[in-house]
C-alpha cells in the first residue's frame, strides 16, 4: 500500500479549511492550520509534501509565506499551491512568479481542487525520484556527496537554531591505493562497496547518514549528537569494518582492511560554519593517520 501524500491546509476561514478537507481528506493526509504564522512552524517539524496556502489573511499574507519557504533549505522544495478570492491576472502571476506551482480562485470547484492536487503531487513524487537517483553514489549504492553537501547544510540550519549539536565523521580506508595495487581495482571496488553498507548497517537512529565523501572516503551526519556519543559512534564503525576481515595483505598497519577515522562537533567552540565542520574533521582524519591509522580523532 502506498504511503498517503502529505497535505497542508493554510486558510483564515474555518469554512475554508473544513471544505478543502473534506475534499482531499480521502486521499491524503490533510493539516490545517490558521495563519501563515502557523504554517512556517509547521513546516519546521513535519515534512509535508504539498501546501495550499490563502493569499489573503491576517498577519503574514500568502506571497510573503510563499517566500519565506522559498528561503528556507527545510522548505524550498515544497509545492505550493495558491488559493485566492483574488481574481486578477496580477494576482495569478504575481503567485506564480514567486514560485508557486498552481494559482486556484475562489469559490473553488472541489473536483478541480483534488485534480490540481492530484497533478502537483505526482510531479513532485517524480521530483523525488529523480532527486533521490541524483543522490545515490553509483558505486555503493549508498548517499554521494550532493546528498552530504545538501542535507548538511540543512541539519547545520536545524542544529543552529535548535542549540543542539551536529557531529561529522570522516572516514578514510587505510592503504587503499595498495589494495587496488595488490587486488586489482575491481577487487577495489568490492571492498568499498562492502565497507560502504558496513557503515550503513551501523546507523540505527533515523536522522543520521553515511554518504560516500569520494573515493575510498565515507562521512556520518550525526544530528544532535555531541563529541562523546561521536566517538563512541566512531568507535562502533571502526569495529564493524574491521569485523569485516577484508584481507589487506599490502597494508602496513595490519593485515585486513581498516579505517582511520576524524570527527568534529559544534560543541567544540570551533566551528563557525558547515564547511569547518568538514575540514575540522579532515584535520582528525590525517592526525589519526599520522598518528598509525585505525583509529579515532575527534577535534
Ligand atoms: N577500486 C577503486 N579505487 C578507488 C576508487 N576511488 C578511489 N580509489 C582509489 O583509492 C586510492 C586512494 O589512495 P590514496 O589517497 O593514496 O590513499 P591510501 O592509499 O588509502 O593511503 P592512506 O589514505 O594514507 O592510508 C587510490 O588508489 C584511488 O585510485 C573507486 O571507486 N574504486
Amino acid at each position: 500500500m502506498s504511503k498517503k501524500a502529505k497535505v497542508l491546509i493554510v486558510d483564515d476561514d474555518p469554512i475554508n479549511r473544513l471544505v478543502l478537507e473534506k475534499t482531499l481528506n480521502v486521499e491524503h493526509d490533510v493539516f490545517l492550520v490558521e495563519s501563515g504564522e502557523k504554517a512556517l512552524i509547521f513546516v519546521e517539524t513535519m515534512q509535508v509534501d504539498l501546501i495550499i496556502l490563502d493569499v489573503v489573511m491576517p498577519g503574514l499574507n500568502g506571497y510573503e509565506v510563499l517566500v519565506k519557504l522559498k528561503e528556507n533549505p527545510i522548505t524550498h522544495a515544497i509545492p505550493v499551491i495558491f488559493i485566492s478570492a483574488n481574481h486578477s491576472h496580477e494576482d495569478e502571476s504575481k503567485g506564480l512568479e514567486l514560485g508557486a506551482m498552481d494559482y486556484i480562485t475562489k469559490p473553488f470547484s472541489v473536483s478541480i481542487v483534488r485534480v490540481r492536487v492530484r497533478n502537483q503531487l505526482l510531479i513532485k513524487q517524480k521530483n523525488d525520484l529523480l532527486e533521490m537517483l541524483a543522490s545515490i553514489d553509483g558505486l555503493t549504492e549508498i548517499p554521494n556527496r550532493r546528498y552530504l553537501d545538501e542535507n548538511l547544510s540543512r541539519e547545520w540550519q536545524k542544529s543552529k537554531r535548535s542549540g543542539l549539536p551536529l557531529s561529522v565523521i570522516l572516514m578514510d580506508i587505510d592503504h587503499f591505493k595498495r589494495y587496488n595495487d595488490y587486488y586489482g581495482h575491481r577487487a577495489g571496488d568490492d571492498c568499498l562497496k562492502k565497507v560502504a553498507h558496513a557503515l550503513v548497517g551501523q546507523c540505527e537512529r533515523g536522522n543520521d547518514f553515511i554518504a560516500r565523501y569520494g573515493g575510498e572516503e565515507f562521512a556520518a551526519v550525526l544530528p544532535e549528537i555531541g563529541k562523546l556519543e561521536a566517538v563512541a559512534f566512531a568507535s562502533k564503525l571502526r569495529k564493524a569494518v574491521n569485523s569485516l576481515n577484508i584481507e589487506h595483505t599490502g597494508s602496513i598497519n595490519a593485515n585486513h582492511i581498516t579505517i582511520s577515522i576524524g570527527i568534529a562537533t559544534t560543541e567544540s567552540g570551533k566551528i563557525g560554519a558547515e564547511q569547518t565542520l568538514l575540514e575540522e574533521a579532515d584535520i582528525g582524519l590525517y592526525a589519526a593517520k599520522d598518528a598509525g591509522r585505525d583509529r579515532i580523532v575527534a577535534r
